[in-house]
């Protein structure tokens, strides 16, 4: 029998920025840590799970608690289970904000189960995020970092590149006391959109890169959005009118992933301004996180 420990620490994660649905990503300063102690070759016994933080009393303690699906699928793919499975969990992101709790804790178990497995490369690890989370742009950003952009090769594997992000481009968002489910979210997007919108996000998004990296001046136009944002309202009418509000006084507002946090792309100068208009919103300033999900260590 053998026994082995990682301790994997996630970022929060920013999806879309606007135009880019599906497929841009801002990791955050806010992160996610577990623990997860893996026997191999022992009889097999049920997985203990702990949770402080976020989640504590909601969330399943067993093998339905994301981490441990996310374990499961990864052992899986690479070809052994472990007999038992012990996880300690410290949660700093909220859940069901749209600041990716669940791409964190996919990609926590996937990257977890690769370093009990003694892989420490992420070449596979975003696709067998992306197969669990089902759409790449948080997982991407969780697992390497910084602003990254997400796509689907021909034969369906996620893929990603990283850009490099202005230093004035200083993130802050703004969190509701409320939920909406991601996938309630998703429900309210409708199977087509007119060619005019596509087109319309086809340019706001391919400025958004250029502007994060190099042009901060252009980020209110470059965050721009007609895919997603407006068809999501009905379940969020309070982001919206945040949204539509500090973008009226020029700030480079978005809904945050699929809500319903609202992400200002601003400079530090914007806090004060923000924080007027967004009373009753727990307001705060991040940095982005250029490190992207670190095994923090690992004993065999
Ligand atoms: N650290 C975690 N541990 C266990 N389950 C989690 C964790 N983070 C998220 N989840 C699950 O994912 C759900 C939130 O996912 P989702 O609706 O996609 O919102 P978001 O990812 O924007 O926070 C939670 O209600 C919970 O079921
Ligand atoms: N592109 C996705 C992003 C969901 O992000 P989350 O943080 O809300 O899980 C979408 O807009 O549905």
């Amino acid at each position: 029998m053998s026994t082995a420990t990682v301790l994997v620490r996630t970022p929060a994660t920013s999806a879309n920025l606007g135009p880019g649905f599906d497929a841009l990503g801002l990791a955050l300063s806010l992160h996610d840590e577990v623990e997860v102690t893996a026997e191999f070759g022992g009889p097999a016994t049920p997985v203990e799970v702990t949770v402080d933080g976020e989640g504590a009393g909601s969330v399943p303690l067993d093998e339905r608690h994301l981490v441990v699906r996310s374990l499961r699928a990864a052992f899986a793919e690479l070809g052994e289970q472990p007999s038992a499975l012990r996880l300690r969990c410290r949660n700093a992101l909220p859940h069901g904000r749209g600041l990716g709790s669940s791409a964190a804790a996919i990609v926590g178990g996937v990257v977890a189960a690769r370093a009990l497995t003694g892989l420490t490369a992420h070449d596979d690890a975003l696709a067998a995020a992306d197969r669990i989370e089902g759409h790449p742009d948080n997982v991407a950003a969780c697992l390497l970092g910084g602003l990254t952009v997400a796509w689907r090769d021909d034969a369906g594997a996620a893929r990603a590149t990283r850009v490099d992000v202005h230093p004035d481009v200083a993130p802050v968002v703004c969190v509701p006391s409320f939920e909406v489910s991601t996938e309630k979210a998703r429900g309210l997007l409708p199977e087509t959109v007119p060619h005019a919108d596509a087109a319309a996000n086809a340019g706001r998004a391919a400025l958004l890169v250029h502007a994060l990296g190099k042009r901060p001046d252009l980020l209110l136009d470059a965050t721009a959005d007609r895919l997603h944002q407006h068809y999501r309202e009905p379940a969020m009418p309070a982001t919206y009118a945040l949204v539509t509000a500090l973008r009226a006084q020029g700030l480079a507002a978005v809904v945050s992933g699929a809500g319903p946090t609202v992400l200002v792309l601003g400079g530090g100068d914007d806090l004060s301004r923000v924080e007027a208009l967004a009373e009753g919103w727990d307001v705060r300033a991040l940095q982005v996180d250029t490190q992207g999900a670190v095994v923090e260590f690992a004993t065999a």
